[in-house]
């Protein structure tokens, strides 16, 4: 029988049957002891904060609703960090995180792209004029560069930028319907600038896509400025908190000044002057995609830590007949489907520790003017945040899945970290297509292997001997899986170039070559990212120092992580016999022997996230384990039960009742 109070039981159990200590864990996942400190330091401002406690709950509130109390919670926190001096972008992420956990900011396309946009692309006298306003909220704006006919293709954005040398001002129009900007954040109704991204007309000629400051909207009144049509684009699957919208420019004037001028400019008489390298004017984009990773990882995390616990507290079915019903935790087929997706939660954490540090390595060359590595930035940063997302986003719905009937409620908090993280698959790039750009690089640097040229250092797998078969014994080695993954991802790419040159030689275009392998290509880009994941996990685990017991159960995870990513994908790793029939039967057994390993640790690995129920916002993840009076509780505070008896029975159930319809004909 279940308690009402305390900790429950069984799970007390769990957590005293741990074989490592959680602190350690928090303290390697969140890089030593002093930084766990301090974030929880952060989510408790942030948690014991009145402010944040006074709204209803998210799923109570109306889309308008939704848009309010998350633009004033917010706002709220933009005052808190300025007065708590919190300006690390790591602090303000857990600040932020607790106050509106999985509540997409209404102004934060104007923190997260427009501020760094103007930090990157702006010239030192653009930056003086506009950053101290955008750090008051004097200018608050957004990114618009998705039209409503083009989002992947930027090149074919149709709104233009005309620059009159008379005036010295560029004129923007929005020429199409398709032309319209539709889905930039936080544009319908709380932005009064945008940095727009258009097609750049001088002397006569298209000198591609740029980026343009515009206001839109009258700094006093709001209302929209001469010229301009903008508002909200309606509900969506999720992100009711935001105000993605919509935005028609006609013959809109703006200064010359008003063009990012940091690479490209346009001089005074119209003379065009080249960025060192075009792509560089698609940084900001770059900058979201490595922060998604860590976004996503996040996302799959706290719905691990709730349907993990759930899944300690919850018993369903009486295993022999009589006895006591199971933990539903003890279910092999609930370890199969819940223990790989915490593996990959912890994959994902360290990938995104990874792509942060790489990001902040790579942009500070790029600001030197060393360019060399923006390629790899942009195959690496694209790469995992498709990866990432697709992997977080479907572990989320599992997680979900795996809740039974509860975690189709609110109340499981799980709903809405779904709709937070999915849309990480479409926006920053469409996954798919982010893909076909990491294959692009893996082409490229195949090309350069059949030259003989040297290769960046996380691509020299590349030259492994194909006809190289697994080292894999009952042991099963880290090394031989990282192998393993790294020969499934060289041969993959082989094999796509293979179809390319295969279709070249047969009459087609390089162009028509790419389109007919683009299935294959993308199969390669995503057994590389795979393959680069999976090493950088087994890295984590052996390089790093740690407590000896907390290093023994990550590596189990770290193995598991592996063995399952081979098992569920077995064609790819048995197509040229890399594995032997024997092989596998060793890795499937591994697998189970596995998913039994990590069983006792498995509260543990959740909890060591540290995530306080306030964030987690989940009747089902909450740390005592309470989950039946939860969901009473949550019941029982739904609006629809504020009155026994609603309006609608007299309005309707009543009438129809009494054979009564007479209501209907008047509509
Ligand atoms: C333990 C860890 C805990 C620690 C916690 C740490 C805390 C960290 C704190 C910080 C974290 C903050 C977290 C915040 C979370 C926020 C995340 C959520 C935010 C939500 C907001 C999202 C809002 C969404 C906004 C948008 O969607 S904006 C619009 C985005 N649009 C796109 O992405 C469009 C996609 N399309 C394209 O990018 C391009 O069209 C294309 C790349 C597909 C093609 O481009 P193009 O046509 O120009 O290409 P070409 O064919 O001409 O040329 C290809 C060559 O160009 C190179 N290329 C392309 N892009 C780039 C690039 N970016 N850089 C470099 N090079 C590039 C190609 O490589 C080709 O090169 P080649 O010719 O040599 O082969
Ligand atoms: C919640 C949300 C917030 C957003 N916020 C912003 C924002 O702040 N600012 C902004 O500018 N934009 C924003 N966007 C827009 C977003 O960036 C685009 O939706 C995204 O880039 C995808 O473009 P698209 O919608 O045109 O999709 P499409 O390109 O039309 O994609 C549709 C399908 O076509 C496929 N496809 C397209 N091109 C190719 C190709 N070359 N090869 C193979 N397949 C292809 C895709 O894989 C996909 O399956 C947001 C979108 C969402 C959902």
């Amino acid at each position: 029988m279940a308690t009402t109070t305390g900790v429950n039981s069984d799970l007390a159990k769990e957590r005293n049957n741990s074989t490592f200590d959680v602190e350690e864990l928090s303290n390697f996942i969140y890089r030593g002891p002093e930084k766990v400190k301090r974030r929880r330091y952060l989510h408790n401002l942030a948690t014991k904060d009145p402010f944040f406690r006074k709204f209803k709950p998210w799923a109570f509130q109306t889309r308008e609703e939704q848009y309010e109390i998350c633009l004033q919670k917010h706002l709220y926190i933009n005052k808190k960090c300025k007065e708590l001096n919190l300006t690390e972008p790591v602090d303000k992420f857990f600040y932020t995180e607790a106050a509106a956990p999985h509540e997409n900011s209404p102004i934060g396309l104007h923190t997260v792209m427009f501020i760094p946009t103007i930090e990157k692309q702006g010239t030192e006298e653009q930056k003086k004029r506009w950053l101290p306003l955008a750090e008051s909220l004097k200018m608050i704006g957004t990114y618009a560069q998705t039209e409503m006919g083009h989002g992947t293709f930027i090149r074919g954005l149709e709104t233009t930028a005309t620059y009159d040398p008379r005036t010295r001002e560029f004129i923007l129009n929005s020429p199409t319907i398709t032309s319209m900007k539709y889905w930039p954040g936080n544009l319908g109704k709380t932005t009064n600038h945008c940095l727009v991204m258009a097609q750049l007309y001088t002397q006569g000629k298209n000198c591609g896509i740029h980026m343009f400051m515009v206001q839109i909207r009258d700094l006093e009144t709001h209302m929209p400025l001469a010229g301009i049509e903008v508002g909200d684009i309606g509900p969506k699957f999720g992100y009711g908190t935001n105000d993605n919208g919509f935005l028609r420019l006609s013959n809109v004037r703006i200064p010359r000044e008003n063009m990012l001028m940091r690479y490209s400019k346009v001089l005074e008489d119209g003379t065009y002057v080249k960025p060192p390298n075009a792509k560089i004017a698609y940084g900001s984009m770059v900058l979201v995609r490595a922060a998604i990773v860590t976004d996503a990882a996040r996302a799959l995390a706290q719905a691990c830590v709730i349907s993990i616990r759930y899944s300690a507290v919850r018993r369903q079915t009486e295993v022999s007949p009589g006895g006591e019903e199971a933990q539903i935790i003890d279910y092999q087929t609930q370890q199969y489907r819940l223990f790989p997706l915490l593996a990959t939660s912890y994959a994902m954490y360290f990938a995104g520790r990874f792509m942060y540090d790489f990001y902040l390595k790579t942009t500070a060359e790029i600001e030197g003017g060393n360019l060399d590595s923006m390629p790899q930035l942009h195959a690496i940063s694209a790469g995992l945040k498709a990866f990432s997302s697709w992997m977080c986003s479907a572990g989320v719905e599992t997680c979900r899945l795996c809740c039974g009937g509860h975690g189709y409620s609110h109340a499981s908090g799980l709903p809405k970290i779904y709709i937070d993280v999915v849309p990480g698959c479409t926006y920053e790039g469409e996954n798919n297509v982010m893909m076909l750009q990491v294959a692009r690089f893996l082409m490229k640097m195949y090309g350069k292997l059949q030259n003989g040229e040297a290769l960046p250092t996380f691509m020299q797998y590349m030259s492994t001997d194909l006809n190289k078969k697994s080292c894999m014994t009952e042991e099963v080695a880290l090394n031989c899986l990282v192998m393993a993954y790294e020969h499934r991802a060289a041969r993959m790419i082989r094999d796509a170039a293979a179809s390319m040159e295969k279709l070249v030689q047969s009459g087609k275009s390089p162009v028509e070559a790419w389109n007919g392998s683009t299935v294959m290509l993308t199969w390669a880009a995503i057994a590389h990212c795979h393959a680069f994941v999976t090493k950088l996990f087994v890295e984590t685990v052996v390089k790093s120092r740690m407590d000896s017991k907390v290093q023994s159960a990550l590596t189990s995870l770290c193995k598991l992580y592996a063995v399952h990513g081979i098992v569920e994908n077995l064609g790819g790793f048995i197509q040229d016999q890399f594995f032997d029939s024997k092989q596998v039967k060793i890795l499937q057994k591994k697998l189970m022997q596995l998913l039994a390993e990590i069983r006792p640790n498995a509260v543990a690995f959740v909890d060591a996230f540290d995530y306080p129920d306030e964030v987690l916002q989940s009747c089902l993840g909450r740390y005592d384990g309470q989950v039946y009076q939860a969901l009473y509780d949550y019941a029982k505070s739904s609006p629809m039960n504020e009155k026994e008896v609603l309006d609608s029975y007299y309005k309707y159930i009543k009438p129809a009742q009494n054979g009564k319809y007479q209501q209907y004909s008047k509509l």
